[in-house]
């Protein structure tokens, strides 16, 4: 008989205090089937919060948040959290613009803390706030939940370091599922695996200072509650190592080979067909096409090696690592090591491909300058999820990998418009041994081809360029079908306007400033913060050149983008078709035109 709905009587840590121990494994089966109903509508981190339900439920009944700081390392297991401090209600919003955040986030409650969901970063964290409460004197105790994934990355082990030192009463709650999205690689998850075995070996965590308890069964609410009483009354740093499943309680998640469903997406929408086509015309995701082709130029070149920070499958590198098991590289979430081992690779003699999303690239920006850039090393970087994302908000947009890297001396970035473009611009990137290579292309389907009128050098003309056009739009990748569908209306109004992709955004071909000083009014259109981008670019080089061309900067701002879709974000910034015609519009019927404004068509 299933107990009356315990879990929406839960709106602060509070109530599930006063609940008897013998009412949590009903609260816990609540919880998954909520999680079960809600996430695979939303779309989310199913498999990872499925397994946190027992030690967030013991968390919260053991320690006094939010006096007590409890930090979630990468975030994405937070959802159980999030419902236990009073936000159950908004689960069915999760992951949507004004929404849910898929992440801790402070303005929806002061439980949360971290709302980078970059990995790896929580027990920096726990030093500087355990540092901060002691010398405040605020007697208000850390918890840090770390994933075993999220401690293979060198920023756990530059604050363990510094935490082992310390006498300061930090938790720290190892959560052992074995997996980041693969099996978790490296010396690491053998030493974790010898400690749940208990072989007779020295625990490299009691060697660093830290108390240990554990392992612990992280399913058993009696197991939990002793340990993390025991945690608590420690004086000093302590980790909790506790032994979870990834996807608890939901057999699809817990027997899923590929990553125990730790994303799942809502229901596709079919693929798109064009009207007039007998077939539909497939779009095809950037993920996929990028995956199929590195194996096919694998199957060509032995030169050529994959390196991933434990996102195999997600990056698309499934294909060559089955085909190519010697040549693909996992090294955990480490990203600079990621980075300055294929600098290692590319020394020896081979072309490594370094498939990263945009955003964790960040993370490894030094490495790119000095221990690849420096030494022209030929890495190719291929940056899955770069520009607006999406669901994942405001750490996952990959909006400044751009102005980042075009400060790298040496490196060329290129940014497919298309499926076609991406495979041709992979062998070109495979092809460049002279230093540092990069591919960017966004989440999700790539647009249906966009054809070329004629190549000018690297430049590919979407239109033909005409004599009379006085403006030229210049797209970055993706964005080419949002300018040549501009370049259609303005056409209809009689503006004619030439569209050009240069295919390689950097460095700025010499044939595309020609491009410019032929036309009156530049627009660039970019899915980058325009701080440092493609408009950056052209702008400063058609000032140098003393060119009269007027550049306009589409793109994002230099601001944190908020969750939503990627549709709608880039029609909120100004990245569609409507607000690029009335740029247009707008500017060449500035003051001192010689021309009369058209007459809108059907307007
Ligand atoms: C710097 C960085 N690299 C990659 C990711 C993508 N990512 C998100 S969760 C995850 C796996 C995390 O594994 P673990 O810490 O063990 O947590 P679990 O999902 O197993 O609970 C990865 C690689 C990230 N968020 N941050
Ligand atoms: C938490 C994290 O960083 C990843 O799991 C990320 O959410 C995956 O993003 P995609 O869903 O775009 O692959
Ligand atoms: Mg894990």
């Amino acid at each position: 008989m299933t107990a009356p709905g315990l879990l929406e009587h839960i709106t602060s840590p509070g109530d599930l205090k006063v609940l008897p121990d013998s009412a949590l494994p009903e609260l816990a089966a609540q919880i998954r089937r909520r999680l079960i109903d809600v996430v695979s509508r939303t779309g989310g981190h199913l498999g990872p919060n499925l397994g946190v339900v027992e030690l967030t439920i013991a968390l919260h009944r053991t320690f006094d948040a939010p006096h007590d700081a409890i930090i979630w390392d990468t975030g994405h297991q937070s959802y159980v959290h999030k419902m236990l401090t009073g936000r159950d209600g908004r689960l069915g919003q999760l992951r949507t613009a004004g929404g849910l955040s898929g992440y801790p986030c402070r303005t929806e409650s002061d439980y949360d803390i971290v709302e980078n969901s970059h990995a790896s970063t929580a027990l920096s964290y726990a030093d500087g706030l355990s540092r901060g409460f002691q010398l405040t004197g605020r007697g208000r105790r850390v918890v840090a939940v770390v994933g075993d994934g999220a401690l293979t990355g060198g920023m756990a082990w530059e604050a363990l370091n510094n935490l082992g030192a310390s006498d300061r009463p930090v938790v720290i709650v190892l959560n052992d599922n074995g997996r980041s999205y693969d099996p978790t690689v490296g010396a690491l998850s053998r030493h974790l695996r010898q400690l749940r075995e208990g072989a007779a070996c020295s625990n490299v965590l009691v060697s660093l200072g830290f108390g240990y308890i554990g392992p612990i069964d992280g399913h058993d609410f009696k197991a939990l509650h002793r340990a993390f009483g025991r945690a608590r009354d420690q004086d000093g740093p302590v980790v909790v190592h506790v032994v979870t499943r990834k996807g608890k309680g939901y057999p699809p998640a817990e027997q899923d080979e590929a990553d125990r469903m730790h994303s799942v997406s809502p229901a596709r929408t079919p693929t798109a067909v064009v009207p007039g086509d007998r077939k539909p015309a497939r779009s095809e995701a950037w993920t996929k096409v990028f995956g199929g082709e590195l194996a096919a130029v694998g199957e060509e070149r032995s030169d050529i090696v994959a390196v991933t920070a434990a996102m195999r499958l997600p990056t698309g590198l499934g294909p060559f690592g089955e085909r190519f098991p010697h040549r693909i590289i996992d090294v955990g979430i480490a990203e600079q090591h990621a980075v300055t081992c294929a600098a290692g690779l590319a020394t020896s003699g081979l072309h490594p491909v370094v498939a990263i999303y945009s955003t964790f690239l960040g993370r490894a920006f030094d490495q790119v300058l000095m221990d690849v850039g420096l030494h022209r090393l030929p890495v190719t970087f291929v940056l899955d999820r770069s520009g607006v994302t999406g669901p994942d908000g405001p750490s996952h947009h990959g909006i400044w990998d751009v102005s980042l890297l075009r400060g790298v001396p040496g490196i060329r970035i290129a940014a497919p418009r298309d499926a076609i473009r991406l495979r041709e611009l992979l062998r070109e990137a495979l092809a460049h041994e002279d230093g540092p290579t990069v591919l960017r292309y966004p989440k999700g389907d790539a647009p249906l081809p966009v054809g070329v009128h004629t190549r000018v050098g690297p430049v590919d003309l979407l239109t033909a360029h005409r004599p009379d056009a006085q403006v030229l739009l210049v797209s970055s990748g993706a964005l080419a079908t949002v300018a040549v569908e501009s370049a259609d209306r303005l056409a209809s109004m009689g503006v004619s306007v030439t569209v050009a992709d240069p295919r390689w955004i950097h460095p700025v071909a010499p044939e595309l400033m020609s491009l410019v000083a032929d036309h009156r009014v530049v627009i660039t259109l970019e899915d980058n913060a325009i701080g440092g981008g493609l408009g950056a670019a052209l702008s400063m080089a058609a000032h140098l050149e003393g060119l009269s061309s007027r550049v306009i900067p589409l793109g994002l701002p230099v601001e944190f983008v908020p969750v939503g879709e990627r549709a709608t974000l880039l029609s909120d910034y100004g990245l569609d078709a409507d607000h690029v015609v009335d740029t247009v519009l707008a500017a060449r019927w500035r003051r001192g035109s010689k021309h009369a404004a058209p007459t809108l068509v059907g307007s």
